[in-house]
């Protein structure tokens, strides 16, 4: 699918300035202002995009409210939503190389992963919920015969969506899908530094055939636009993916509010262990790189503290090396780089301040380390690996959300554990090992919402995505993720 010469012609395409979605119309924000949206291919203005006010944000709560309370959306049959659902993913799919093209213009993900994550993987969920949604049933319980006691499954409103720059289509589908198949009407705010696609996809929802206001998209700050969701009456659940800092916040707006239903998705610190007994070090060693170094380590689930068995440590360390310095991190619009550009300024000297504080605490900075291809005004680092990391380092216990591993060894399996456990997070993990009760061991053993074993990462659609611990709340992805956006009504009838 991906053909270099046609990537080559979208990366330069000039890009239009981008308005919200609100009511099924392109709308600049109330008081015309606008955002520059910045490149980390070169920290150029790529475009303009609509500056939210919080006029707008509540124009498109409203156009959601509207939506929902008159039925244009909740009241077709399941399988009315379910073909307007179907054209949207087939819209999607059709013109994914440019979607994806500007999705990574905007937020700096290499383009193999991009189009596989973002408009693929959008399209796929989007499916798979419209094709779930009329095989959902209400339940008829036990009951004396003198009474019928039926169980309805109805959507709860209007989801507000709050999503993060790293995987706006795929993080922002795993919210918009379930919630419109089961009826629900939605406003988004998408991240600042990755909007564009999220705007694209609004504006292809309605040429399939979605009513307007079903679909609302708001862009702007998350201090404005974000904010006024968050507090607003009209919102009835508020689905969140990114910083601990701002989950807190949109339980502090829904405590103000509404007490409206808070799920949040709050990235991580997987422990990715490595056993001496593990199947194959080699092919371990692969996919432990790739685990925290796709997507430049921007991943919630990033298995960004490699836990080495002691006796094979310097051995592993010795290869992941090696294969770290064979990736080619660079241009993420060239099919040949294995990863892209870091999002933001921010985030660059986020991770960069991780690696001075290690250095500082005598550290080994194995490999990388530093930002790279500088004189492309790019945001590039260099994969970093840091070794003799100590388990209460702050590089071992918080989120750096960039190219950097923490590598720490241990000598026994409750010492695996006791480490792994460790920090606040709980979200993802694996285990290598050729034992079989070890692994199971292991899998109850670990306080996470994944747990991989021999393999990390992978797992598609069917199967829940959740975090324990300070890493939230609530599951994205499969069947279950309905709950969140379905409320249950209890009738009970005298016969
Ligand atoms: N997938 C994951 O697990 C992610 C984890 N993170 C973690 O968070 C760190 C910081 O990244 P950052 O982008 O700042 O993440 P944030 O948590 O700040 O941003 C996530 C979303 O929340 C919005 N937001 C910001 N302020 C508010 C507010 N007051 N009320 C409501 N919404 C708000 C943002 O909008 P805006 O962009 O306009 O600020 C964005 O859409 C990363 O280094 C990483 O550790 C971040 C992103 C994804
Ligand atoms: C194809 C990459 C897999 C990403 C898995 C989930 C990431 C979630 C997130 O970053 O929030």
């Amino acid at each position: 699918m991906l053909d270099q010469i046609r990537i080559d012609e979208l990366r330069n395409a000039p890009v239009s300035p981008f308005q919200h979605i609100i009511d099924g119309e392109k709308r600049d924000s109330s008081d015309g202002d606008v955002l520059n949206v910045i490149s980390p291919l070169n920290g150029e203005v790529l475009t303009t995009m609509a500056r939210g006010t919080v006029e707008d944000a509540n124009a498109g709560i409203a156009a959601a409210r509207r939506a929902f309370d008159d039925g244009r959306w909740s009241d077709l049959a399941p399988s009315a939503r379910k073909k307007i659902l179907m054209k949207w993913a087939a819209l999607i799919e059709e013109q994914a190389l440019e979607i994806a093209v500007l999705g990574v213009r905007n937020n700096g993900t290499e383009i193999n992963m991009a189009i596989k994550a973002e408009p693929m993987s959008a399209a796929n969920t989007i499916r798979y919920y419209a094709e779930a949604i009329d095989k959902i049933y209400g339940e008829v319980a036990s009951t004396d015969p003198s009474v019928l006691a039926l169980v309805h499954r109805e959507p709860v409103g209007v989801v507000g969506a709050i999503v993060p720059w790293n995987f706006p289509l795929m993080i922002g589908s795993w919210k918009f899908a379930p919630a419109l198949a089961a009826g629900n009407t939605v406003v988004l705010k998408p991240a600042e530094t990755a909007s564009l696609t999220l705007v694209r996809l609004a504006e292809l929802a309605l040429e399939a055939g979605m009513p307007p206001g079903v679909f609302n998209v708001v862009t702007g700050k998350g201090s404005v636009v974000g904010e006024a969701i968050g507090l607003s009456m009209d919102v009835d659940v508020m689905v969140f993916t990114g910083s601990g800092f701002i989950g807190r916040k949109l339980l502090e707006y829904s405590a103000r509010s509404n007490l409206k239903r808070c799920y949040l998705e709050l990235g991580g610190k997987s422990p990715n262990i490595v056993f001496a007994d593990v199947p194959d070090l080699d092919e371990a060693v692969k996919v432990s790189a790739n685990g925290i170094f796709r997507n430049s380590g921007q991943v919630c689930i990033a298995g960004s503290r490699l836990l080495v068995e002691r006796c094979i440590h310097d051995e592993f360390v010795e290869k992941l090396a090696a294969f770290v310095e064979t990736l080619n991190p660079g241009d993420p619009l060239n099919i040949k780089s294995t990863a892209g550009a870091v999002n933001s300024m921010s985030q660059l000297q986020q991770n960069l301040g991780f690696v001075e504080e290690a250095r500082d605490l005598g550290r080994g900075i194995r490999t990388g380390g530093t930002r790279i291809l500088e004189e492309t005004g790019g945001y590039f680092m260099a994969p970093t690996v840091i070794t003799g990391v100590h388990p209460r380092d702050r590089l071992a216990t918080d989120e750096v959300f960039g190219p950097v591993l923490a590598v720490i060894p241990f000598d026994t399996e409750e010492e695996a554990v006791e480490i792994a456990n460790g920090t606040d997070f709980g979200l993802s993990s694996a285990v290598w090992t050729s034992n079989l009760s070890r692994a199971h061991r292991m899998i109850r053993a670990i306080q996470a919402g994944v747990v991989h074993v021999n393999t990390y990462g992978g797992a598609d659609t069917t199967v829940p995505l959740g975090g324990v611990k300070q890493s939230g709340n609530g599951h994205d992805k499969s069947l279950h993720a309905l709950d969140k956006y379905l409320e249950l009504k209890t009738a009970w009838i005298k016969l």
